[in-house]
């Protein structure tokens, strides 16, 4: 009977990855979707540009708004200093159990607290269910419609302080228009394009980092 493509990459990872390493979920993940099936992970290449970002800004809160298979989440977390959390949203239940389960593989569920639910009704609520002020940096990997009116809400509701950041995948594949017009446009973010291609192709896709000016 036909698992899914997530069930199978979970199963890959308690196959092949060793429980608690959180490098080798990374590989193993990076392996199996580059020779058995592709998947919309952020992947290797783009990977390290999103580490880079992580490990200058250090954040002590962190928003992830599209967890799919927890692959970057996983990622994210293994870099987090100490005492700091990333909070990933996912609204579809399958995908959620098994992000769950990924980033328990890898050791890393004590800096990773997934919210199950759809990210426009979740970010009003953050501040009061989480003890927030803000957040420090904010990786957009979800609907790709859904990165502008997201990012919108973020500021109405008061989660960006000057000097947040926002981490957008995919601006060029499968793109996000109206977000890059936006932050690129206003006066309020300095937003700068890291090129690179689609995970797991020689495809164009690049990562836009905004800094959100207040
Ligand atoms: O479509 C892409 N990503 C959409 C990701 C969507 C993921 O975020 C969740 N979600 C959506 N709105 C949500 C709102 N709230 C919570 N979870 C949400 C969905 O349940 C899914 O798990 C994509 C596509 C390609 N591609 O080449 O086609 C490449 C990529 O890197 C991609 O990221
Ligand atoms: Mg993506």
């Amino acid at each position: 009977y036909g698992s899914t493509r997530p069930e199978r990459i979970l199963a890959e990872v308690k196959r092949k990855a060793t429980r608690g390493d959180a490098r080798s979920v990374v590989d193993t993940i990076d392996q199996y979707c580059r020779h058995q099936e592709w998947a919309m992970n952020v992947g290797d290449e783009k990977g390290t540009i999103l580490d880079s970002i992580v490990c200058e800004v250090k954040p002590m809160a962190m928003l992830e708004l599209g967890t799919y298979c927890g692959y970057s989440a996983v990622r994210i977390a293994s870099l987090l200093p100490p005492n700091s959390r990333l909070i990933t949203m996912e609204f579809n239940p399958v995908f959620a159990a098994i992000a769950r389960q990924v980033i328990a593989w890898a050791g890393v569920e004590d800096k990773v607290v997934l919210i199950e639910g759809p990210s426009g009704d979740w970010i009003p609520k953050m501040k009061k269910e989480f003890g927030l002020t803000s957040f420090d940096l904010v990786f957009l990997d979800h609907w790709k419609d859904c990165y502008l009116p997201d990012t919108k809400l973020m500021e109405e509701c008061g989660l960006l302080r000057t000097g947040s950041i926002l981490v957008a995948d995919n601006v060029i594949c499968p793109g996000a228009p109206d977000y890059l017009e936006y932050v690129r446009g206003s006066p309020r973010y300095e937003s700068k394009y890291f090129r690179s291609h689609l995970e797991y192709t020689r495809v164009e896709d690049g990562i836009e980092k905004s800094v959100f000016l207040g």
